[in-house]
């Protein structure tokens, strides 16, 4: 039994509001989608806009898909214009795809209302059109546009749209829910009375019918996926996503969670071998090339769709991690991570602290002491979730293995605001590395980074290494006070060395300029203990 995996990511999901690919970035896009295995790649719609036009005339030298065949995407043709005459379905077949997907009219309101037509004359655009498109060698697939809401209205028409398609030569007749209305029990209840009502029309069996049936789900009551599902456990084959559940207003069925799922959780042969493994991968490149952060959240391939947070799922995957994990998360590319937080315990401490490369599996009075600074640290508005370095120092703290690279005498910051207009950060810095007094002052655009160059200067005579770190991003949060106390101030710093490694560290005071000294001692102490002290020549 084999399913088709059409992917309209490059069509549907460029109608998200915010997404505008370039014909370079939709040739990269279709790479990996072909790379994961889909077997439909729907590029977009030539003749309606030039950089589709462009991409598919680029996609014929510049593309050379393993997997996937390239669909070309455009309606039927206009009322009262004969097919061969219709520009836009030239356009369509100049675009040389081996397969066309037509989009038409299902819903008689819309024949009446939106294409101004009599329900007989879209009945034969479907037929011209995908008779057209057979004849000229190509598969087609017809996208009946608001078919369930059609079908409620007027079953009959809608199922006769579908039956001429596939009467005509359509390869599948797709249901599409435009608007997004649907749940899962309604997509049920419909495949099955749609599969009954084709099988009289074409003259089959409901479970022939429902072979030649596809689905396309927006996301609009947030079942896209589910729906998609809903339509293959009905028995259909063909189903429509996009990477990421990018598309119009909410999105579309997410090509990821619909294809692990089918194959995960129903056994069904969707991608090739391999495939599953490619997702994480796959699903962060294309949200880089549409130039949007990946959705932390999002399942199977979201960075924190495997990150436990809760003691008591930690104490339960330190003994299997299947205990709190509905799947292995390598099976889609993805990792399992320990969040600690106040909801930590023991047992979280332990998890994380392996994970970092500390041993904690004999020291269970070290794990309880940490379990507890980290709680009264967090109710102090501390946040070690995303500060893995400095908890990595609270760890060793505990141990006694904190390596101290120098110890503070005292810090200086000057904010000048000149005549002229400049604004100059000046910083000095007193410390002791290795028993030296070492005085340092720098200059910044701003007070910490003026702090920031004067202790790495100060430090890198002895810890070279240090010279070359840079701090790549700063993120400061106000917290409103708790228990009586006074609003304080969380800056997160992101430092990277020049070999590109990067760690987060954090600072909390009332004060920013010394939660930011905080948070830079624990990246030069993090960075510095990377690499061993050099012998100063
Ligand atoms: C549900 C979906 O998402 S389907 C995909 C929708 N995608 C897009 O619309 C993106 C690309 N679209 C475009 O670039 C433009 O809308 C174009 C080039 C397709 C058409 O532009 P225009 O010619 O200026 O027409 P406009 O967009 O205003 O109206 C669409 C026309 O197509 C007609 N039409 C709509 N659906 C169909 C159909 N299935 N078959 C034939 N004609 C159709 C409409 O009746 C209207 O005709 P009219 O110009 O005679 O009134
Ligand atoms: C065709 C399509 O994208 C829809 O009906 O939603």
């Amino acid at each position: 039994m084999t399913y088709q995996v059409f992917d309209t990511s490059l069509r549907d999901g460029a109608q998200r509001e915010g997404i505008s690919y370039s014909v370079v970035d939709k040739l990269a896009v279709a790479r990996l989608l072909d790379e994961l295995g889909v077997t439909f790649i729907e590029g977009g719609w030539p003749g309606a806009m030039p950089k589709d036009t462009e991409f598919f005339a680029r996609a014929r030298t510049e593309l050379s898909l393993r997997n996937a065949q390239l669909v070309a995407f455009g309606s039927t043709r206009k009322a009262g214009v004969g097919v061969k005459e219709d520009a836009q379905v030239r356009a369509l077949l100049d675009a040389q795809t081996p397969a066309v997907c037509l989009v038409a009219k299902s819903d008689v309101r819309h024949v009446e209302r939106a294409l101004r037509t009599t329900l007989d004359e879209n009945l034969a655009m479907v037929r011209d059109t995908v008779a057209f498109f057979v004849a000229e060698g190509r598969r087609v697939f017809l996208d009946c546009e608001h078919f369930f809401d059609g079908f409620r209205f007027d079953a009959a028409y809608t199922a006769s749209v579908a039956a001429t398609a596939l009467e005509a030569g359509a390869e599948v007749a797709v249901m599409c829910d435009t608007n997004g209305g649907m749940l899962p029990s309604m997509v049920t209840r419909a495949v099955g009375d749609v599969a009954q009502r084709l099988a009289t029309l074409l003259g089959t069996t409901p479970e022939e019918a429902v072979r030649r049936l596809g689905i396309h789900c927006q996301n609009d009551t947030s079942c896209a996926v589910a729906n998609t599902i809903a339509a293959v456990e009905a028995g259909v084959r063909h189903f429509q996503c996009t990477a990421n559940g990018y598309g119009e207003r909410p999105g579309n069925a997410d090509l990821f969670a619909t294809v692990a799922n089918l194959q995960l959780k129903l056994g069904l042969p969707v991608l090739p071998e391999g495939g599953l493994e490619k997702m994480v991968r796959v699903s962060h490149a294309i949200a880089e090339i549409a130039n949007l952060a990946p959705d932390t959240h999002q399942a199977y391939v979201g960075a924190a769709a495997f990150a436990h947070k809760a003691g008591l799922h930690a104490s339960a995957i330190k003994v299997d991690p299947v205990l709190y994990n509905h799947i292995d998360p390598s099976v889609v590319g993805n990792d399992m991570k320990i969040l600690v937080t106040e909801m930590a315990g023991r047992a979280s401490i332990e998890l994380k602290s392996r994970e970092l490369g500390v041993d904690l599996a004999g020291h269970p009075e070290t794990a309880a002491r940490v379990t507890n600074r980290v709680k009264q640290l967090e109710a102090e508005g501390w946040s070690f979730e995303a500060a893995d370095a400095s908890f990595e120092l609270l760890v060793r703290a505990e141990l006694g293995e904190t390596p101290v690279p120098f110890s503070l005498e005292s810090y200086r910051v000057i904010v000048e605001h000149r005549e002229d207009g400049a604004v100059v950060s000046e910083a000095t810095v007193k410390v002791r590395v290795r028993g030296e007094r070492v005085i340092a002052t720098a200059e910044g655009n701003g007070p910490v980074n003026a702090l920031d160059m004067a202790l790495r200067q100060a430090l890198s005579r002895h810890y070279p290494r240090i010279a070359g770190f840079e701090l790549s991003d700063y993120k400061v949060r106000i917290l409103e006070g708790s228990h009586g106390t006074g609003a304080v101030t969380r800056v997160l710093v992101e430092t990277v060395d020049s070999d590109g490694r990067d760690w987060t560290t954090v600072g909390v005071h009332e004060n920013v300029v010394e939660a930011s000294w905080h948070a830079l001692v624990d990246a030069l102490t993090y960075g510095a203990a990377l690499a061993p002290a050099q012998p100063v020549g």
